[in-house]
């Protein structure tokens, strides 16, 4: 259903042309349920409401990088209700940046985030409320992973249960040398509901994701690094990173692939995107509709007149 969802936005905008297509490519809805699955989002909103505390809050930066942050000190970040109805609100406010190319997505206070909120969970413990919530849980996320951003998690001290599946959906995950992420849901005699396990399967394959999933495994930065959950590990220590703090570090890094004007960075990421996503042939045209977006763009008209090396 997923690639259904994706293919038919990819394909519906193959067969317009001009301001159209430049509205869609902009506009990555990507959910995953919709009313014809029973899903009622205004219905799960208004539970979610019930359970309050905390905050998603997002900083739009000039430099086109974008940091979210998971805002729940005193539950070390774990999601109220109300903070995964702000979530779903954040991604909105992105998808509708024009401007964008990077995002950063960070807990506040030193750490990622603790996951779903337990004191939450126990009041919806019957199943009907948790799939809802884990159905809008996915739409969010998902939404937050097609993206025409390149984003990362900065991961700092723990990132457990559902605040390791957030981590999956960013592009790349970058763990401070103290850091954990652990997926603990056996633990709590569950399995991952966010879209945690099958996005995970993605990054590290099936073998190593049923080890993760199975064992309840603290992964470290040296383990995540193995096995290519973290895609670099920042210094504990700010003093070692030249007095940079670890969002600091973190932007660096992501400056490397945000570097140039955002229609060409946003494109990067859709042909990514739909490689990653969908089957070949589907993909290239996709890629082949995104290509047209550049293609005697000011990007590429400078290059050319430039007359470009790339010694
Ligand atoms: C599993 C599925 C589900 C999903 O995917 O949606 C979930 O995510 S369920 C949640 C999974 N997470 C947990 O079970 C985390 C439980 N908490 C801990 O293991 C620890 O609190 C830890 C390791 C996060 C931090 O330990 P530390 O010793 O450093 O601090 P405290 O334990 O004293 O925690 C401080 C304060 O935060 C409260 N807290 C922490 N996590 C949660 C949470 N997920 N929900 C609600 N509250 C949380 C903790 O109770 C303490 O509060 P206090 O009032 O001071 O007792």
């Amino acid at each position: 259903m997923v690639l259904c969802t994706l293919r038919h936005q990819l394909l519906k905008s193959s067969r317009c042309c001009g301001s159209t297509v430049r509205l869609l490519q902009r506009k990555s809805s990507g959910c995953v349920y919709s009313s014809i699955h029973g899903f009622d989002k205004e219905e799960i909103r208004q539970k979610l409401q019930a359970f309050p505390g905390g905050s998603i809050d997002l900083l739009k930066q000039d430099s086109g990088i974008a940091v979210l942050t998971i805002n729940n000190p005193s539950r070390m970040n774990a999601f109220s209700g109300s903070m995964m109805v702000d979530l779903e609100e954040r991604v909105t406010e992105l998808e509708d940046w024009a401007d964008g190319k990077g995002l950063i997505v960070q807990g506040a206070a030193g750490t990622f985030s603790s996951g779903s909120d337990l004191n939450a969970v126990r009041a919806i413990s019957n199943p009907e409320d948790g799939m809802k919530m884990c159905m809008f849980m996915q739409n969010a996320l998902t939404r937050l992973l097609r993206l025409p951003l390149i984003s990362v998690a900065l991961v700092e001290g723990k990132a457990l249960g559902g605040g390791s599946e957030l981590t999956t959906a960013c592009d790349f995950r970058l763990m401070a040398s103290d850091s954990v992420i652990q997926f603990v849901h056996k633990h709590m005699g569950l399995v991952p509901g966010w879209g945690g396990a099958s996005r995970l399967v993605r990054i590290v394959g099936s073998q190593a994701a049923l080890k993760l999933l199975g064992g309840a495994i603290k992964v470290d930065s040296e383990l995540g690094l193995n096995i290519g959950l973290a895609d670099d590990v920042l210094e504990a220590n700010e003093a070692a990173a030249g007095g940079e703090t670890r969002l600091q570090q973190a932007e660096k890094w992501l400056s490397r692939y945000t570097k140039g004007p955002a229609p060409v960075i946003q494109a990067v990421k859709r042909v990514v995107l739909s490689g990653r996503e969908l089957p070949l042939s589907d993909a290239l045209r996709a890629e082949k509709d995104v290509f047209g977006t550049v293609w005697g763009g000011p990007a590429n008209l400078q290059a050319l007149a430039k007359n470009s090396k790339h010694k």
